[in-house]
């Protein structure tokens, strides 16, 4: 076996451990909040869970650090909270580029509840900021939100498959790009999406509308001190 094929398998089997992890934790989320036993079985259960804690922070990264998951250049994100396998806040979403639209798939249990059985408002925005990000970094420019906004047309319903759909609009007509000045292309893109259900997909619950930049090289540097950000 090739040192690359060592470190590719190294890589899987790492991830594969991330997975497992973020599944069970999510399952636990899950239970934790549909959970209606004693209360002195709840306590046993935090303190049980309590004591799992530092057998992980053993070894821990800290802010801008990558996890393992992710070297340079992969793209991956594993910890992501909309996406990521091992966040187990993470549905997680299930996302595909189908004739340049990102679609993403999800069902989202009781951890997500806003009114009473149906989804928060504030994670529809979490999906939709995720689904436009992708729309927007499938012209293979990934970028970052600089605004986003959203029309709630009707509750969506938890325990339910549900549709993410994200894909770019028209540029702003006639801003002029400041390129020379910054050495980078500046007109914001706008990327439109919509939640609606897998079985009614043409009835769109939730719409959003996000304006997305690259960030030149001077952000870069200012924001994520010059690693090339998304990858
Ligand atoms: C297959 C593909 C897979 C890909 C997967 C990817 C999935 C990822 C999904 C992740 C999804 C999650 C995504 C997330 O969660 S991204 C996280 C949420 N977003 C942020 O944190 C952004 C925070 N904002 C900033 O840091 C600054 O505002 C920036 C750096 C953006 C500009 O601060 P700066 O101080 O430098 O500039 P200014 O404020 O004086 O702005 C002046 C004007 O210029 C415009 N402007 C500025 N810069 C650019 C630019 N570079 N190109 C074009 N235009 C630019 C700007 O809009 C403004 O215009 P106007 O508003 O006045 O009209």
């Amino acid at each position: 076996m090739t040192q690359q094929e060592d470190q590719q398998e190294e890589l899987a089997e790492r991830r594969a451990a991330v997975a497992e992890l973020g599944a069970a934790v999510r399952a636990l989320t899950d239970a934790a909040v549909v959970s209606e036993v004693d209360d002195a079985t709840l306590r046993s259960v935090a303190a049980a869970v309590a004591e799992l804690v530092p057998s992980l922070t053993a070894a821990r990264r800290e802010r801008h650090e990558r996890p393992a998951t992710d070297p340079p250049g992969s793209g991956h994100r594993w910890y992501n909270p909309v996406i990521g396998a091992g966040n187990p806040m993470a549905p997680p979403v299930h996302v595909e580029l189908v004739d340049g639209r990102a679609v993403g798939t999800c069902v989202l249990g009781l951890a997500y509840e806003g009114p009473r059985g149906y989804v928060h408002g504030g994670i529809s925005a979490l999906l939709l900021d995720q689904i436009l990000g992708h729309a927007h970094g499938a012209s293979g420019r990934p970028g970052m939100t600089i605004s986003l906004s959203l029309r709630y047309r009707g509750p969506v319903p938890l325990n339910t498959p549900l549709r993410i759909t994200g894909w770019l609009g028209e540029s702003d007509p006639g801003r002029p790009s400041d390129a020379d000045d910054h050495g980078d292309d500046r007109q914001p893109s706008h990327a439109i999406g919509t939640i609606s259900t897998a079985d009614e997909p043409d009835s769109v619950l939730v719409e959003a509308r996000g304006k997305f930049i690259v960030p030149n090289r001077k952000q870069v540097q200012r924001i994520f001190g010059g690693e090339d950000f998304a990858r």
